[in-house]
């Protein structure tokens, strides 16, 4: 019969089931999702789901997926806390734009991040024979966030993380819902409508979104686990265009406030933590480089120089000079 399975049209000769099919393919049942015809089979079901001519199948393939905790032991008591969950770096990276897994896996080692953001429609989860992330980005020893890239529509993005947490097991989601392809500026009315269907669903939900302060605290109020406003556009490198509404976003929430997206340089970074943000979560800066260890490294630290300023509190401005040596007891 055939089928069409993850794009591509397939002939099977034997199978009759879900649970034919993954056998017939080479895959464990234990670590994978399958959605038929847009609806996701619950793994209890693969025995008796019967496969039928011009079905289409999607099936996200996780080797050793699931958020595991993250080391604790290193936390300081400065850490944030999102979904219950302590974590001590602030920074958190996407897996997106390297040369190759290798590289991604240093430089995320480089930048001491514990969160990183997988697009699970684009990075390879599905075929076992070619690279996979998780065998180079230990998921026992990192978070792993499945984000929603790559949709334009909230249906689609509730469909695809229902898949990721099918499939891995992850709960703690990066939700972002695109407006165009020329801006991937976040489409609020739909983020807004997809994060009330996924919470609604049990999920924890970072959300990517507009640096809007009403609109953020709508995601707030909904229940969102944390509100992520744009820097910039997605990959721009503009760095923080709206310092004052990410500052206002800030001072009006009771979640975690990360600046996503935009970042293009360390001093990027600094600034969002100096407005008191809780963390910066970036890729295109890091794997963007010339040098992308070297400014994984220079983030790590860009990050924490931020934070260290935040905390001791700038000095006002002035706006005439003020000399450094007193002048008491001139001659
Ligand atoms: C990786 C990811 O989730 C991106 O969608 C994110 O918004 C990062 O943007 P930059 O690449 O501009 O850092």
């Amino acid at each position: 019969m055939l089928l069409t399975i993850n794009g591509e049209d397939r002939t099977i000769e034997n199978a009759a089931t879900v649970a034919d099919l993954l056998g017939e393919l080479g895959i464990a049942a234990t670590k994978v999702a399958v959605e038929r015809n847009l609806e996701i089979v619950p793994k209890t079901a693969y025995g008796e789901t019967a496969l039928v001519d011009g079905d289409k199948f999607e099936i996200v393939h996780f080797i050793g997926g699931g958020s595991q905790e993250a080391d604790l032991a290193a936390a300081d008591d400065d850490g944030f806390v999102v979904a219950g969950k302590k974590f001590s770096s602030r920074l958190l990276v996407g897996t997106g734009k390297y040369k190759d897994f290798e590289e991604t896996k240093i430089a995320i080692e480089a930048s001491g991040a514990e969160i990183v953001t997988v697009a699970v429609r684009r990075v390879n989860l599905t075929d076992p024979n070619q690279p996979m992330l998780v065998d180079y980005v230990d998921p026992s020893k990192y978070t792993y966030l499945p984000n929603t890239a790559g949709c334009f529509t909230a249906d689609d993005a509730v469909r695809t993380l229902r898949l990721a947490r099918e499939a891995g097991g992850w709960n703690l989601v990066k939700l972002e819902v695109l407006g165009d392809q020329a801006t991937l500026y976040p489409n609020m009315p739909e983020t807004l409508k997809a994060a009330e269907a996924l919470i609604k669903d049990g999920f924890d939900v970072m959300v990517y979104c507009s640096d809007d302060p009403i609109q953020a605290k709508m995601l707030e109020d909904m229940g969102c686990c944390a509100i992520m406003p744009l820097g910039s556009l997605i990959g721009s490198g503009m760095g923080i265009l709206n310092p004052v509404n990410i500052a206002l976003i800030k001072e009006n929430a009771n979640v975690p406030v990360l600046v996503d997206a935009g970042v293009g340089t360390a001093s990027d970074a600094a600034v969002a933590m100096e407005l008191g943000c809780d963390g910066v979560l970036m890729n295109t800066a890091i794997a963007g480089a010339k040098d992308p260890i070297r400014m994984a490294c220079a983030m790590k630290h860009a990050i924490i120089a931020g934070r260290e300023s935040f905390l001791a509190g700038r000095m006002p401005k002035k706006k005439y000079a003020d000399p450094s040596s007193p002048l008491a007891g001139i001659i």
